[in-house]
């Protein structure tokens, strides 16, 4: 296990390219909260260079928030061209409970083999029989309601599996761990969970033996960084500002010092 502290010098010095077909609600704030922590985003969309690039990117992130079959073509090829050049690719299964669509997309993306499943509670607990309660892409689930879930997707399909809410959970199946922190204001801004998804990119690409800690490391940031921004804020526009800051601004010592990861 490898510390959130040395993750983020590392990441910061590595600076890695992370490829985001992310949805078009959250490419902008994902691709600043990549540059604030210090990694280089990309959003490279097009079925026709989306594999050759994954290849030469450190990471691969995949968001269906705003899925089309086009863009979903693009996610297959980008797959493949991860997965054969050996980099690692984090899946967000945004709302893929809401429709047909969308559900047959996540359940042949989850099936492709990602290195990370990252959502909220509702969409992790809606990849079980269990009923969830998500409203559209937010989450109408609490965190704890979803961890048998993602123990059991992690240890079947040999990933990470990352619920985020109030506390976050991560598991590999086998190790477990909690990140508090962070602010209410969080859920309030769009697509910070997207962007989040992106940052697990940049962590995974910069530590790609070790996804549990690379995940739980992006996760204390987020948490750090948020919690620093909470009080600066008046709401949510001013929090996403000073978040973005708080981002830039700390420092690994920080983070070690302020980071709340509980080992289960
Ligand atoms: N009530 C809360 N208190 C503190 N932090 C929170 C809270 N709710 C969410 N977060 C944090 O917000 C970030 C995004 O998580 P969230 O579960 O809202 O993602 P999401 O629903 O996928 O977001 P989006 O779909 O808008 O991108 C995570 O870092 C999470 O820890
Ligand atoms: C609001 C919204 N709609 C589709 S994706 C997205 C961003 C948060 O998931
Ligand atoms: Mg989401």
């Amino acid at each position: 296990m490898a510390d959130a502290d040395i993750l983020l010098s590392e990441m910061r010095e590595k600076a890695p390219l992370v490829h985001c077909i992310t949805n078009h609600v959250a490419m902008n704030i994902a691709a600043n909260v990549l540059l604030a922590a210090g990694a280089s985003p990309a959003m490279v969309l097009a079925e026709e260079e989306a594999g050759e690039f994954a290849g030469l990117a450190d990471a691969l992130t995949i968001n269906i928030g705003t899925l089309t079959s086009e863009r979903l073509a693009s996610m297959k090829a980008a797959t493949a061209g991860a997965r054969n050049s050996g980099k690692p690719w984090v899946f967000d299964p945004v709302a893929h409970f809401a429709t047909g669509f969308r559900r047959q997309a996540a359940r042949d993306i989850l099936d492709l083999g990602p290195t990370v499943l990252r959502g909220n509670a509702s969409e992790i607990l809606a990849f079980s029989d269990a009923p969830a309660s998500g409203k559209g892409v937010d989450a109408g689930d609490g965190v704890e309601a979803a961890e048998e879930t993602a123990r059991r997707l992690a240890a079947e399909g040999n990933m990470v599996v990352a619920v985020t809410g109030e506390t976050d959970f991560v598991t590999d199946g086998r190790r477990a761990a909690r990140v508090a922190g962070g602010s209410p204001l969080m859920p309030k801004v769009t697509a910070l969970g997207c962007a989040l998804t992106c940052l697990v990119g940049a962590f995974v690409g910069t530590r790609p033996a070790d996804p549990f800690s690379a995940t739980v490391a992006a996760f204390a940031l987020y948490a750090v960084a948020g919690g620093k921004a909470h009080p600066m804020a008046q709401g949510p526009g001013s929090f996403a500002v000073q978040f973005l800051d708080a981002l830039a601004a700390t420092t690994p010592a920080e983070l070690k010092a302020g980071a709340r990861v509980t080992h289960l």
